[in-house]
């Protein structure tokens, strides 16, 4: 029983998500044979991988019955977010992903969306913050309100933090109210490129980026100024917010994000199940969950606090998780 016999029989089990067999993927670490026991790490690409379960269930079962001399077998989760490159490449920023999250027209819940998102991956373990550049409505830092920061630095910006430790920058700190409004073209693009390079991000692993509604000159100098590893877009169930989620889609694509999927919001008994879902697969993209219409998180929009999240088992787990796994098959589709 050599590391390479027990590597081949791990190659058997395959990543359904990623298409390749997960030795290939790197993601067998610090393996170890001994009296009959195995152990390793597998190292997953988001925390709370959907597919946690299945993937140690499929390893193990493939070690013990090509091993009949296997006693046991340890496996340890972890996850590690994987780089975008093209943000390596081009920002000097230590941040692994930038997810935008849009919408086709306002009022949809898109930074409540995003604020959620935050919340739910940080409780998950990753390293999350959000630049919130909806200049017709920085609603961010009344949903994720600092404790302490913004600070400026000479040129340099150190950005604000959350009690939790969600890291936040926002157009809302560098603008009176009211007053980006009236920008256009370049010197929205000139305070968008602030809120990026002057901005000391610290290790991140998802920066959401709160975009404004629509599609207009935030979304361009966006995708022209950062390296979007996707778009998330926001809808809302009603029959006639289908039209709008059809606009966005269009959008991004002719801006040449990839689009993660869309995420329902507001989602209750009125309008039924599955209408999202079916525009979605009509247009040929990912559904990646619904919220629903809620007290609790229409009274976090106000307060800014989620602490209604800790009670109990983590609510919109499955969003979470689709959202990152779409995240992992990205940032590999984008490695070639
Ligand atoms: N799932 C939900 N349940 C209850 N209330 C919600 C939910 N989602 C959003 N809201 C409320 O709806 C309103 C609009 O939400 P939000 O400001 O996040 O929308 P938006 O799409 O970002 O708007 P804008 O067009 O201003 O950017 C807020 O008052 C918010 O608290």
């Amino acid at each position: 029983m050599s590391p390479e016999a027990v590597y081949e029989v791990l190659s058997k089990v395959t990543d359904p998500e990623l298409g390749r067999n997960i030795v290939e993927l790197g993601f067998v670490k610090d393996l170890s044979i001994e009296d009959g026991r195995i152990a390793f790490t597998l190292e997953l690409t988001t925390p709370g991988c959907p597919l946690k379960e299945t993937l140690t269930a499929q390893c193990r079962e493939a070690l013990l019955s090509a091993f009949p001399e296997v006693r046991e077998v340890d496996i340890r989760v972890s996850a590690r977010v994987r780089q975008d490159a093209r943000i390596q490449e081009r920002l000097s920023v230590p941040v692994k992903t930038v997810l935008a999250v849009g919408s086709g027209k306002g009022g949809v819940g898109k930074s409540t969306v995003t604020a959620l998102l935050a919340h739910l991956f940080h409780r998950l373990g990753a390293k999350v913050g959000v630049l919130d550049a909806d200049i017709y409505g920085p609603n961010i830092p009344r949903l994720l309100p600092p404790v302490q920061g913004p600070e400026a630095e000479g040129e340099r910006i150190v950005p604000a933090r959350t009690r939790e430790g969600i890291v936040v920058m926002s157009v809302g700190f560098l603008v009176e109210e009211g007053q980006a409004l009236v920008w256009r073209g370049p010197m929205l693009h000139s305070m968008l490129q602030s809120l990026i390079t002057q901005v000391e991000w610290p290790v991140l692993d998802y920066l959401l980026l709160d975009l404004p509604p629509g599609t207009g000159d935030v979304q361009l100098s966006a995708s022209q100024l950062l390296p979007l590893t996707g778009a998330l877009l926001v809808a809302t169930p009603h029959p006639l917010a289908q039209e709008d989620l059809r606009r966005g889609v269009d959008a991004f694509k002719r801006l040449s994000v990839p689009l993660l999927g869309v995420i329902e919001n507001m989602a209750g008994e009125v309008w039924g199940e599955g209408l999202t879902a079916r525009t979605a697969e009509s247009l040929g993209i990912p559904f990646l969950g619904s919220i629903p219409l809620s007290r609790e998180i229409a009274h976090a929009g106000v307060s800014g606090d989620f602490s209604f999240l800790d009670k109990g088992e983590l609510p919109f787990r499955d969003v979470v998780e689709a959202v990152g796994s779409r995240v992992s098959v990205e940032t590999y589709r984008l490695q070639g």
